[in-house]
């Protein structure tokens, strides 16, 4: 096992740049070192941005100027005119500039100051995730010196921050797509920002051919005449769309190209250089090869925090075990070193723990998946460790199945990972590969539209009224077998009609909920079955991950303490006991009613009540916000929240009911056959049915290892299946 991993030394700067300048050649390219404004437009520019500094302490008011000096040196402060000329001049406009440039936290101050909200419209910035969106808009508003939710705000699945006199709204991708649902022309919107457009998130695909449509829509009058000329944008009365598409590594022409040749701009320079470097030789074991680069670092280099990209959950648990584990084998003052993980199944409020500094004379150890490897300012971080893999979902058309697989990452998301550090101070990034390694990648991501299933996409846009899904204007087209699949996965559940309309009622409601199908449809079951009050309380619960804590030291404790709460017909009515013996230990001191849950004495209760019996109480926590949405939803749509009570047949026959599409039936050898796909499966070690194997199960989850892994499972009659849904297992045994 080697004992050091060696690095060799480049500097990000000359793999960027190189690479932006050759995609952009024949775009203008700005150039941040040019004097655009004289200083007197300088002056000018910068008295209109307004901070309110009296009234405030010494400290806070140092902040703030420290602050106005950061903004100032950031590389696209010094093309702001030209910037907003360019916005001012195209409906549709790329920026591309390097991480840390300011693309996301000024542009929209910019465009904002240039009069863009004029008449109370909006500047909507999306993000691919919410952990950005959340964090950045904090960021803008503490530069406006402005309460969050005021000018600036943000608003993510569960959590919307925002107020009537927001004009500057983050928010995730997918949030903006649900509002198009209400609003198709999004018309509060006279700006819309698609920041990290690199990603080609499924919603960011689907994101960009609907605002195409609005653009569209919005230049023209019912009787489809062309009422607007974009550059008539101040006098008209009838607002264009802006379309901004940002990154620091999008394929600048392919995009130019799908959005009818639009203008491309590349904000040049960057504030801190990173030194990147690669191993000499490829790493076999990239989990032992980043904690001997984290201690390496933690020794030899000076002052400044680490952040690490792996690709989970346990993975990230394991890491941090490990790091602690041979802390210990060091000398009592190096062994001033903290981990943090941070991964998307853990609740906002938790994740917002990385941005918290470490205590003094610590060392940070931020432990990531992809979720910080975009958009995000980490105070503190001057060292990334790039294992080079992600966890990336892949859908099999043919068996209708997706599942998550760890696959190398694109040189576009190397880029993002390293342009995480440089951004308050110079950065190094570690990266566990080789140069050769690096240059083996692919340029950018596989879209996730081309390997995810569409079953939920396909529902919005029917929601949205694009009949014709297949004919979509997708910037890489779905695979036709994958459309195909969803359509007929939402027609067997219901949502659409044989001739593949959104069916009436349920089809509308299962797109009203922010949920997946076969949850979604789930609820609208259950309510018919009288057993909404469970399944609320279930897929809140599958919402989250990891609701069972059982650390090391007291494997057994957990154990026993899981029991209490282990039924033996499954999962289900398992997460079903825990969510409710919560609630009675609150009720028990008179504290169960949701309302409260935000109070203090709650959460000690809570936390006290987790503590004792090993539940994960940041899971849970997250579970009853979802819950408490949820119900918000289903209310509003006149569903019957009622109780089946005792009677848990009745119960898992809505489970049956409602998964149909996840039925596993034995096999004689004792592994399952999936029934919508033919797959070999197996129940996994941390459900409750492990080593029991009934003859016929539900699932909800499939995880791909070295095995095809189930989870969340139940056991169920197969007659059931046929019960409730004859037109699809009507004709089978
Ligand atoms: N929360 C924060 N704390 C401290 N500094 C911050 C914070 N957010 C942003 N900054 C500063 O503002 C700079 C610009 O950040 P911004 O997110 O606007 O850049 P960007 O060009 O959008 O980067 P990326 O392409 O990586 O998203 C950062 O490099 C950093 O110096």
């Amino acid at each position: 096992m080697p004992s050091s991993v060696l690095f060799e030394v480049r500097r990000q700067a000359e793999e960027s740049v190189e690479k932006l300048v050759n995609h952009d050649r024949d775009h203008k390219v700005f150039n941040s070192g040019d004097s655009v404004f004289s200083d007197k437009d300088k002056m000018r520019e910068q008295g209109k941005r307004k901070f309110s500094w009296r009234n405030e302490t010494d400290e806070s008011f140092a902040r703030m100027r420290k602050i106005a000096q950061q903004r100032k040196s950031l590389p696209i402060a010094s093309v702001e005119r030209r910037v907003v000329d360019e916005v001012r001049k195209n409906d549709t406009l790329i920026i591309v500039g390097e991480t840390g440039s300011g693309k996301t936290t000024q542009l929209p101050q910019f465009l904002f100051n240039a009069g863009f909200c004029r008449d109370g419209k909006l500047i909507g910035v999306t993000q691919p995730r919410r952990v950005a969106a959340v964090t950045v808009a904090k960021r803008v508003a503490e530069e406006c010196g402005i309460e969050l939710g005021q000018k600036v705000g943000y608003s993510i699945r569960f959590e919307d921050v925002t107020s009537s006199t927001t004009r500057i709204k983050y928010m995730t991708d997918g949030l903006l797509l649900r509002e198009a649902l209400l609003d198709p022309r999004l018309s509060k919107y006279s700006v819309i920002i698609v920041d990290e457009a690199h990603e080609r998130t499924v919603h960011t695909d689907v994101l960009l051919g609907l605002l195409k449509n609005v653009q569209r829509a919005r230049l023209r009058s019912p009787t489809n005449q062309c009422l607007v000329d974009s550059k008539d944008f101040h006098t008209s009365k009838v607002l264009p769309l802006k379309l901004v598409i940002m990154s620091a590594s999008l394929d600048a022409r392919g995009f130019s190209e799908y959005l009818g040749n639009a203008k491309a701009v590349h904000v040049q320079g960057r504030q801190f250089p990173v030194d990147i470097l690669y191993t000499y030789s490829p790493e076999s074991d990239y989990i032992d090869a980043a904690l001997i680069t984290i201690f390496q670092i933690h020794l030899e280099e000076g002052p400044g925090d680490i952040l690490v990209f792996l690709t989970g959950q346990e993975e990230i648990e394991s890491v941090e075990r490990l790091v602690r584990e041979r802390a210990l084998h060091l000398s009592e003052d190096s062994r001033k070193i903290l981990t943090v993980p941070v991964y998307s199944a853990l609740p906002s409020e938790q994740q917002m723990q990385v941005f918290r500094p470490a205590p003094d004379g610590f060392r940070k150890v931020i432990l990531a998946t992809n979720i910080a490897e975009t958009s995000v300012t980490i105070p503190g971080i001057r060292f990334v460790i790039d294992t080079g893999l992600v966890k990336a979902r892949s859908f099999n058309p043919r068996t209708g199945m997706e599942s998550l697989v760890i696959i190398p990452i694109s040189k576009a998301q190397a880029l993002q990972r390293s342009g995480r550090a440089g951004r308050e101070v110079p950065g190094k990034c570690f990266r566990l590969y080789t140069e050769d390694e690096f240059g083996k990648l692919a340029e950018s991501t596989i879209p996730e539209i081309k390997r995810c299933n569409l079953s939920n996409v396909v529902l919005q846009l029917k929601a949205l009224g694009i009949d014709d899904v297949i004919g979509f204007d997708f910037m890489d087209k779905p695979s036709r077998m994958a459309v195909v699949k969803s359509l007929e996965h939402l027609y067997v559940l219901g949502a659409l009609t044989v001739e593949g309309k959104l069916s009436d009622p349920v089809g509308f409601q299962m797109a009203r909920l922010p949920l997946d199908p076969i949850y979604a449809k789930g609820l609208i079951v259950a309510s018919k079955l009288n057993c909404l009050e469970e399944m609320l309380i279930i897929v809140s619960m599958l919402s989250v991950e990891s609701i069972f804590y059982s650390p090391r030291e007291k494997m057994e404790e957990a154990r026993a303490a899981r029991k209490c709460f282990a039924s033996q017909e499954g999962d289900h009515i398992t997460l079903l006991n825990v969510y409710r013996a919560s609630v009675e230990s609150l009720e028990k001191s008179r504290m169960g009613n949701q309302e409260t849950i935000r109070d203090k004495t709650v959460e000690k209760k809570l936390n006290k009540w987790c503590r004792e019996n090993f539940i994960n109480s940041r899971s849970l926590r997250h579970a009853r916000e979802i819950h408490r949405q949820i119900l918000g939803h289903v209310q509003n749509m006149g569903l019957n929240v009622t109780s089946c009570g005792q009677d848990m047949d009745q119960f898992r026959r809505c489970l049956a009911a409602s998964f149909f599409l996840n039925a596993a039936v034995k096999q004689p050898d004792g592994l399952y056959r999936a029934m919508a796909s033919g797959q070999t499966v197996q129940i996994h070690p941390s459900s409750v049915l492990f080593g029991t194997k009934p003859d016929c199960i539900i699932f909800n989850e499939l995880v791909r290892t070295n095995h095809n892994y189930i989870r969340n499972i139940s056991r169920i009659d197969p007659l059931w299946l046929s019960e409730f849904a004859p037109h699809y297992y009507g004709n089978k045994e």
